[in-house]
């Protein structure tokens, strides 16, 4: 691999929107940078674009405007077959609901993307993510055999096997109890100190927390930036959000 590319800031949006339609709901010039080994929370009220953030920046959604680097490599340019393979060689993303194959055991879920043909994925690096989230006992186990922080933990287990730079976590807590969360919160930031970088919207503030910052979003824009850390500095200045005159937000 290229060595500028390797060391290359794993996340970069400049001037980034995009419309569901024409004057429609979307996200406007949003401009953010994850380096590796940081993890960024996004927070908003609901509709405020964050989901949008997230799929523009992992190039599931094509951007109208501005520019996404992932590891470097500009995803705007790029045809369908190059970022099916720069989603695949590049990005781990964690859904809210775990999508997990049900038929599968944890080990095969882990390497999935390797039976179908995708990225090699080694036995052994299945069986190391496994044990990164403290699941190197229910490797040979079901999904139905799990508690949901357990199959979250597959699922990120999953979108590490493949030792992505940049991992995207939608609401990957927001279906946990708080045991669970906890859980997955603690791999996650191992997932952080391992030098990946993770992009994740949350609704709660206390999750944000974990986070080494939070950007808040509202009507599809950074509206401001704080650091993680205190939960109720986090959700004052949502409220704050949610509560602020229009005029002040344009
Ligand atoms: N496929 C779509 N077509 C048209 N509009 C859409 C589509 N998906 C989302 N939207 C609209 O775009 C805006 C941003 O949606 P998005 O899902 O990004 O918000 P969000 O902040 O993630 O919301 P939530 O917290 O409720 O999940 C909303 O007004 C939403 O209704």
């Amino acid at each position: 691999m290229d060595t500028a590319v390797e060391h290359a800031v794993p996340l970069m949006l400049s001037g980034v929107s995009y419309h569901y339609e024409a004057d429609g709901p979307g996200i406007d010039d949003v401009s953010l940078s994850c380096s590796e080994g940081s993890w960024t929370a996004v927070m908003g009220p609901s509709g405020a674009g964050k989901s949008t953030l997230l799929y523009c920046a992992s190039g599931l959604l094509p951007v109208s405007s501005g520019s996404v680097c992932v590891g470097g490599q500009e995803l705007t340019a790029m045809n369908e077959q190059k970022l099916t393979r720069l989603r695949r060689d590049h990005i781990g993303f964690i859904f809210q609901d775990y999508n997990l194959v049900e038929a599968f055991s944890c080990l095969q879920n882990v390497m999935l993307s390797d039976l179908f043909g995708g990225r090699r994925i080694e036995l052994s690096q299945a069986l190391a993510a496994l044990a990164q989230v403290g699941l190197e006992e229910s490797a040979n186990l079901f999904p139905g055999h799990l508690s949901g922080g357990q199959r979250q933990r597959v699922a990120i287990a999953r979108a590490l096997a493949a030792q992505p730079d940049m991992i995207f976590a939608d609401e990957p807590t927001g279906a946990l109890d708080s045991k669970s969360s906890r859980m997955v919160l603690t791999s996650l930031r191992a997932v952080v100190n391992e030098g990946r970088a993770v992009l994740m919207v949350t609704h709660d503030p206390s999750v944000a927390a974990e986070a080494d910052r939070v950007i808040f979003v509202e009507d599809g824009r950074v509206r401001s930036v704080l650091p993680g850390g205190d939960p109720h500095m986090i959700a004052q200045e949502l409220t704050a959000l949610a509560h602020s005159p229009e005029e002040d937000r344009l």
